[in-house]
């Protein structure tokens, strides 16, 4: 329904032309008019009940504000030629001539009132129309640089109409005053040279780039469908300063360019639309370029003045459009411009309002301009909506105007339930999507934990796996090692074992040798001796022996001595003797062994055979006999009875001599013991070393016998002796070896007498002998001790008792301290001149010692507590001071240096007395 205008006479603008036709006025202005009388005629209710008087008064759908500005900058501001009547709705316009008042609906000056008091004034109730589902207009006109952006959207200073509208509808921006459920949504379009642009668009598709612009961009340029920009975009919101910020950054995109009058003046309009679809309301801000012709504006050239004729075309339409409507005309030019088209609805639409603000300047020099423009704002201004107007909210009559607006209500709240559909749509499936986002980064997280524990895991087995194969390889090596060093200890312990084997052999077999070599010359001697005796007779005891250097020999060593005088012989001297007169008798000793019997004159004698130790049994042995049975056959046979030697030392010394004494027995051809056989009977007791008792007697067979067996037993120990030292080391299957284990000089003393005397004897000269091969003593001392003991030693059949009582040596026997761990080893014997002192001694017993070079100190055994002697005073101490040995000889007790050889763990001495070697028996 186009509107209509209603002509009234007080609503008439008062131009300086329209008081030529002041009586016109109820009339047309315009040639059209009269078709419009008729629309202000009025019409038959349709309803009944609603008379002619009370259809309601035309409304103006467009209100008129002027606002004048201001020049604050100015120092010298013209005299203004506006004034505002007395009733603040007419201005005003001072000319030379005359002036020309202007009503309006409200004037506003820009010097009186800043923008805040404008906005409160003429456009907050329009606003809050908007709120409840109005739509309204509003729209700057006026010439260029009047004041129309200033005052739509403001300055530095102060907002302008849009921001401060988007805050009263959507609120302060603090959350109690935010818009309650008011959702708007904005849209920006430009108006450039009869095109219209989309500010809000970004993308250039389908834009089109102005290149004189400053700082523009390409623009998305829309098509009008109908009323409305077609696919305009729009920004949507419930905070104003959100969408104020956006519609800030717009505002700078439009299309400026400096002229006369105005150095940034807008060459476009621009028209900004706030829909709220909640209620339907509509609010339309549009601030449009200068409406100056071109002369005005300075504008040369074709194409400048092209482009301002294509600005003023929007003013052009738009003012044709006002007066096509004011003056009542079936068309109006709404299509003539872009601009008149987006704005038929604010005519047409009957809940439409216009507020139309004109801009003008207070500039004398602007005057023309500001009569023009309040003339086209008088003009609009007296647009009024006739009583045809559909009215029916207001008397709940249908219209079909109240359809279309229900209509575009509906399809508003359509397209914001779609719209608000589409954003719940696409919120779900951002949240949908983010979901899986989640849910997949959750998947990813487990996958990556999962294989992180594997690879720990396989870390782990890795560094276990590793460490076991070293482990194992480590232990393969040191077993290999192992292995090898074993096998070099097998090697060396085997040929350590095969070379002490061989040397044991050795051993054994020059002992045997040497055994045999003594029991060959054993029996020769017995063999001279029975010859001699068979060739001298029975009688003659004295020639038994001549005849026979070594028979001579014994006798010399057992004339003119007592009866049980015990002798002994140096060895070397006797093994010399007819040495060269030895044959072989008896090829295999026999051994006679009574160790399955006791000690006694008749036991029975058993052979063992010497080449392998086994025991000879009773027809072996009467084989022997026979086989020898005019020969001799000696064999020395040991029994030591140990508990009958500790009981034996309560006894006197003949018994003792009865049990530990070497048994020599005789073996006759056949068991026949009384003495009938003519071989050699030595249980006959008849053997004596006496002259007169030589010769067997009845009388003093008893005496005869025993010093008979006496020297026998010397002889033997002469050889077992011998035989004893030179098998020290040798295993041997003999018993005698047991017998002669060292010296003991507690466990016989009697018969160490002469055994230890014969063995020392040797021992020494075999030792001295060694030690002359060693080390050629220089100190004169040692030279003279030397020299004693060789002359000594040349003496055949040294008896060291006589020369301990009437030579000028000493004989000093050297033994091992007795302890806990040592038995008290015997060392040797040596023989040093009587003032020789215990340092000259001490060398003589280093040099003995040799390879064993055990530190010792002497020990004065005399002494109570036993105290050594301090090295420093060995050679002030005699030889003399130690203590008594064996009658005649001297004890020399040594106690080994702790970490000796003889052991770390040595204690101290038991007691001295127990190192006393037989002193106490032998004194
Ligand atoms: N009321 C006012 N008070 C102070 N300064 C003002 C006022 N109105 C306008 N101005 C200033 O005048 C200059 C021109 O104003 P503005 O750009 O709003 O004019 P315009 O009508 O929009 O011009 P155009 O049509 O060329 O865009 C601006 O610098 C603006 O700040």
């Amino acid at each position: 329904m186009a509107p209509t205008i209603s002509a009234k006479s007080n609503q008439t603008a008062h131009t300086p032309s329209s008081k030529l036709n002041q009586t016109q006025f109820t009339h047309s202005k315009t040639p059209q008019s009269k078709h419009r009388l008729n629309f202000n005629t009025a019409k038959p209710s349709p309803n009944p009940n609603i008379t002619a008087k009370e259809t309601p008064p035309a409304e103006h759908p467009v209100e008129v504000i002027g606002r004048i500005r201001d020049y604050p900058d100015r120092k010298d501001k013209p005299v203004s030629a506006l004034q505002i009547n007395p009733d603040l709705q007419s201005l005003r316009v001072r000319t030379e001539i005359g002036y020309r008042d202007f009503s309006l609906d409200g004037i506003s000056m820009s010097e009186e009132e800043d923008l805040d008091g404008f906005y409160k004034k003429f456009v907050e109730s329009r606003i809050n129309g908007v709120k409840l589902g109005a739509k309204c207009t509003v729209m700057m006109y006026g010439p260029t640089g009047s004041g129309k952006s200033h005052t739509m959207f403001g300055c530095a200073k102060q907002q302008g109409i849009v921001y401060r509208s988007l805050k009263d509808i959507l609120g302060e921006g603090d959350e109690e005053n935010v818009g309650i459920g008011t959702f708007v949504q904005v849209t920006v379009l430009e108006i450039y040279n009869e095109e219209i642009y989309d500010l809000l668009s970004t993308t250039n598709g389908g834009g089109l780039s102005i290149g004189w612009s400053k700082g523009s961009a390409s623009k998305v340029r829309l098509e009008v469908m109908g009323k409305k920009a077609k696919n305009a975009t729009f920004i949507s919101g419930t905070e104003a300063a959100k969408i104020s910020k956006e519609i800030q950054k717009v505002e700078k995109r439009r299309i400026v360019k400096s002229t006369l009058c105005n150095e940034r003046s807008s060459r476009s309009h621009c028209m900004i639309i706030l829909d709220v679809p909640t209620v339907g309301g509509r609010l339309m801000l549009v601030d449009m370029a200068g409406s100056e012709n071109i002369e005005q504006a300075g504008q040369t050239g074709l194409e400048a003045k092209m482009q301002t004729a294509k600005i003023n075309q929007g003013n052009i339409a738009l003012k044709r459009v006002v007066e096509s409507i004011a003056n009542g005309d079936s068309h109006v030019p709404f299509r003539d411009s872009k601009l008149t088209m987006l704005l038929q609805d604010s005519f047409e639409d009957d809940k439409s309002k216009i507020l139309m603000i004109l801009c003008a300047s207070p500039d004398p020099k602007e005057m023309h301009k500001t009569i023009s423009t309040l003339e086209y704002g008088a003009k609009a201004k007296c647009i009024v909506r006739g009583p045809h107007t559909p009215l029916k909210d207001k008397y709940g009559t249908e219209d079909s105007s109240s359809a279309v607006i229900l209509g575009s209500r509906i399809a508003a709240m359509d397209q914001f339930i779609f719209k608000l559909q589409m954003e719940n749509k696409k919120r779900e499936k951002e949240r949908n999507e983010a979901h899986k986002e989640l849910t997949k980064k959750e998947e990813e997280i487990s996958a990556l934990r999962a294989k992180l524990a594997l690879v720990e895991g396989k870390g782990m087995e890795t560094s276990e796996e590793e460490i076991n194969l070293k482990v194992n390889e480590r232990t393969q090596m040191l077993k290999c090692e192992l292995e090898k060093k074993i096998q070099e200890c097998e090697k060396m312990a085997n040929e350590f074992v095969e070379f002490e084997r061989r040397k044991m052999e050795e051993k054994i077999l020059q002992q045997q040798q040497e055994v045999e070599m003594l029991r060959r010359r054993l029996e020769e001697i017995e063999l001279e001796l029975r010859l001699t005796r068979e060739r001298n007779g029975e009688d003659n005891g004295s020639s038994l022996f001549e005849g026979s250097s070594f028979a001579n020999k014994l006798l010399e060593v057992y004339v003119d001595e007592d009866p049980g005088m015990e002798k002994s012989m140096d060895l070397s001297k006797s093994m010399d003797l007819d040495m060269g007169k030895q044959e072989p008798f008896v090829r295999d000793v026999k051994y006679l062994d009574d160790r399955d019997h006791k000690i006694g004159n008749n036991c029975n004698l058993a052979l063992w055979d010497c080449t392998n130790g086994n025991r000879v049994n009773d027809e072996d042995c009467d084989a022997f006999a026979q086989t020898f049975t005019n020969k001799l056959s000696l064999s020395t046979v040991f029994e030591e009875g140990e508990e009958e030697a500790e009981e034996d030392k309560e006894k006197s010394s003949d018994a003792e001599v009865q049990k530990e004494v070497i048994e020599e027995k005789t073996v006759y051809s056949n068991r026949n013991v009384n003495g009938s056989s003519p071989t050699l009977n030595f249980n006959s007791r008849s053997f004596t070393s006496s002259p007169q008792n030589r010769v067997p007697t009845p009388e003093n067979a008893k005496d005869a016998a025993s010093s008979r067996r006496v020297r026998i037993q010397n002889i033997f120990t002469l050889c077992g002796n011998y035989r004893e030292l030179s098998q020290q080391h040798n295993r041997t299957p003999f018993p005698a070896k047991k017998r002669f284990d060292g010296f003991d000089p507690h466990s016989s003393p009697v018969r160490a007498i002469g055994e230890d005397s014969v063995a020392k004897n040797l021992a020494n000269v075999l030792v001295s002998d060694k030690a002359e091969n060693k080390q050629k003593l220089t100190d004169p001392q040692m030279n003279k001790i030397q020299v004693s003991e060789i002359a000594a030693r040349s003496k055949e059949n040294y008896n060291p008792f006589e020369e301990s009582n009437g030579g000028d040596t000493v004989e000093v026997y050297v033994k091992w301290e007795v302890s806990k761990e040592n038995p008290g080893k015997f060392i040797t014997t040596l023989k040093v001149v009587k003032d020789a002192t215990l340092a000259d001694l001490r060398k003589l017993i280093e040099i003995h010692l040799g390879a064993e070079n055990q530190a010792f100190t002497f020990l004065v055994l005399g002494d109570p507590t036993g105290a050594p002697v301090p090295r420093e005073k060995e050679a002030t101490v005699p030889t003399t001071k130690l203590p008594i040995c064996n009658q005649l000889g001297r004890l020399a007790c040594l106690r080994p240096v702790k970490g000796g050889i003889q052991g770390p763990n040595h204690n101290l001495p038991l007691s001295p007395l127990k190192n006393i070697l037989n002193a106490a028996a032998a004194r």
